[in-house]
């Protein structure tokens, strides 16, 4: 790791010592960097340990690989999410919230969804309401729902009290039923995580001080994104005895309202709480000029590029609709990749330098084609949560998987049962004759494997889907995520010393193994939420039309929501270190088939005029 001076301002903050200080930082000032060499100075200061708090398993990478490995370190730091936290303490404690065995983590929102159809449909009265309505209003039934349920877990309240302003208050007893079924699969969604040890905290001084006198210095990133529930388990787990907090932050970029994030957390609790002493950091050392000159456009600020020098691009282009948009930027990726060489860049100009953001998904369909099209390679970027199979083997094998760690998994047993058509997983002669008679040969691979031969196990599904998948896309397919499940099993080992199965699934839940081997080739394609945190030296922000970016359902609402569509893209511009152009379609197709006309995000309007285009 290349070593870089810190400025003034930088070290006078790794140098703050005991005490509670919030770093109120704009994008690119190297708070990540900041926090680092923080960390690294407290703990050769040997005056006791640190936990360090991050948003996302990259940052917690970043960290951990900027530390290093020392015994030193080893011994005096945690660094890790809010959920990785809460979960190495979770299997240790988790007989004293009334677990016989350590529950399992149901990562997915699939698996939300299930469970809460089956909480509807095993209660007559709900399931009378549900089947009378039609597909979109069940969507949204189901989705109120679960909101409801992450809600109460997010918000610190009592269903019933949530109750009385839901328009819905039958919603309380679905949260109940929920909850039951959850603990009848020994399991815990995600939320949980977190909730479950916020209520050991509070219900447990014993337990909570042992925490408690076990750090000596808390360290936190991304504050501007805590919700409620972060906020008072960080609170619970300082109690009297942490004074020394440090939170670092950016109310610029708060994306997150929707969770139930607030920066207040940060601005408003935690100083008066803590009586926090905030210092700001308003240096850039991330973007060009062009890009920082656009983004204090964007944002009304004033904050001061450190890399003057390199002058940068910013651009705004118009197409006359999505295909052309298409065409635009990827006739772009090709021109610079031709040009090899820049002054602004480092290096060659290669794909892996370049990353298309957009607001949301579906915005990537005609640029996939594309480039496709064109045989340039690209990926997306995943987000913090596992491994998601799509080929129909690896599902089969995930799926058995999860029922030979947790017997108790209905769910998924319902789920496998379901994808083969079959009435019992257990039975032979069903497997034989289901819609994949390939599950016969995985269960017992799967049934005979330990975390000590799951190697070898491995390589006996290898050999069984060469052998018996024949569709040449499809064998591929199968064979890299198996190979990707290999790699995370990989990284699982190394992190662990005494590595279980029960450890390995949870670490895929977590997406504490997703750094494996893979190395990411091309274009990066990823949403800015994926994004957040991470940088490209080129950047093509696209689909920037009002209704997309911003959406238009923070249209619709407008106050707080409509502020994170504009903190989102500060996120997005921000991303890129050089290079920034910035697309919208005119018209854009839609689902019905009539073109439908687009005006430019009114963020960007600010901007046009500081653009030749
Ligand atoms: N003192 C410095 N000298 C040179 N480069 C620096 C310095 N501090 C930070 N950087 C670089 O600036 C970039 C931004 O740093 P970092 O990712 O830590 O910022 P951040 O504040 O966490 O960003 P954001 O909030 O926008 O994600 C990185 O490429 C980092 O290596």
């Amino acid at each position: 790791m290349s070593k870089i001076n810190l400025s003034p301002k930088q070290e006078s903050i790794v140098d703050l010592d005991q005490g509670a200080y919030l770093i109120l930082a704009s994008a690119g000032s190297g708070k990540t960097r900041v926090l680092t060499e923080r960390i690294k100075r407290l703990s050769d200061s040997n005056n006791g340990k640190i936990l360090a708090i991050t948003f996302t398993n990259k940052a917690a990478t970043e960290i951990k690989e900027r530390l290093g490995t020392s015994e030193k370190i080893n011994k005096n730091v945690f660094v890790g999410t809010f959920h990785s936290f809460c979960q190495s303490i979770l299997e240790l404690r988790f007989k004293l919230l009334g677990y016989n065995r350590m529950p399992h983590i149901f990562e997915d929102d699939s698996d939300r969804l299930d469970l809460i159809k089956q909480a509807i449909k095993s209660v007559p009265f709900f399931e009378k309401i549900y089947e009378n309505l039609d597909p979109k209003k069940k969507n949204e039934y189901t989705y109120n729902a679960l909101q409801f349920i992450s809600t109460v877990k997010r918000e610190i309240v009592l269903p019933e009290e949530l109750a009385k302003n839901s328009e819905n208050k039958e919603y309380q007893n679905l949260y109940e039923t929920y909850q039951d079924i959850l603990k009848s699969n020994n399991a815990i969604d995600f939320d949980d995580i977190i909730r479950l040890v916020y209520e050991l905290f509070t219900n447990n001084d014993s337990v909570a001080n042992l925490y408690r006198k076990a750090y000596s210095f808390v360290c936190i990133d991304e504050c501007q994104d805590l919700n409620k529930l972060q906020y008072f388990l960080l609170k619970s787990l300082c109690g009297n005895f942490i004074k020394n907090v440090m939170m670092v932050g950016d109310p610029n970029q708060s994306i997150y309202g929707f969770n139930g994030s607030a920066s207040s957390f940060m601005q408003k609790d935690f100083v008066m709480d803590f009586q926090a002493i905030e210092i700001s950091l308003d240096e850039n050392y991330r973007c060009s000029k062009s890009v920082i000159e656009a983004s204090n456009t964007l944002m009304n600020l004033d904050v001061e590029a450190i890399n003057y020098v390199i002058e940068g691009i910013f651009q705004i282009h118009h197409a006359d609709n999505e295909i052309e948009e298409a065409k635009y930027i990827v006739n772009k990726i090709k021109e610079l990749t031709s040009l090899k060489l820049h002054n602004d860049i480092e290096g060659e100009i290669t794909y892996e330098k370049m990353s298309i953001l957009a607001r949301n998904k579906f915005v990537f369909k005609y640029v996939e084609e594309f480039l496709d099209k064109e045989g340039i390679p690209y990926y997306f970027k995943s987000g913090n949560v596992g491994i998601k199979f799509s080929s129909n083997s690896m599902k089969i094998f995930d799926l058995f998987f999860r029922i030979k760690i947790n017997p108790l998994d209905k769910l998924h047993q319902k789920k496998l049962e379901d994808m083969l058509k079959i009435k019992d997983t257990f039975n032979s002669s069903e497997l034989l004759n289901s819609k994949f008679p390939i599950s016969v040969k995985i269960k017992e691979i799967i049934t005979n494997c330990t975390i000590d031969n799951l190697h070898l196990q491995i390589d006996l599904l290898k050999k069984l889907f060469n052998e018996s998948i024949f569709e040449d896309d499809e064998k591929k397919l199968t064979l890299d995520e198996l190979d990707d499940f290999s790699n995370q099993l990989i990284q699982y080992k190394k992190q662990n010393l005494k590595p279980t199965l029960d450890g390995f699934k949870s670490a895929i839940a977590l997406g504490l193994t997703n750094n494996s081997n893979r190395k990411d080739i091309g274009i990066c394609l990823s949403t800015v939420h994926t994004m957040k945190g991470q940088e490209s030296e080129i950047v093509f922000l696209i689909g920037m039309d009002d209704g997309t970016f911003p959406d238009f359902r923070a249209i619709n609402k407008g106050g707080e929501e409509l502020q994170q569509e504009k903190n989102n893209t500060y996120v997005a511009f921000t991303r890129a270190k050089r290079f920034l152009y910035v697309t919208y379609p005119k018209k854009r197709l839609m689902p019905w088939g009539d073109y439908k006309p687009r005006t430019i995000s009114r963020y960007l309007k600010l901007l046009l005029f500081q653009v030749p285009n």
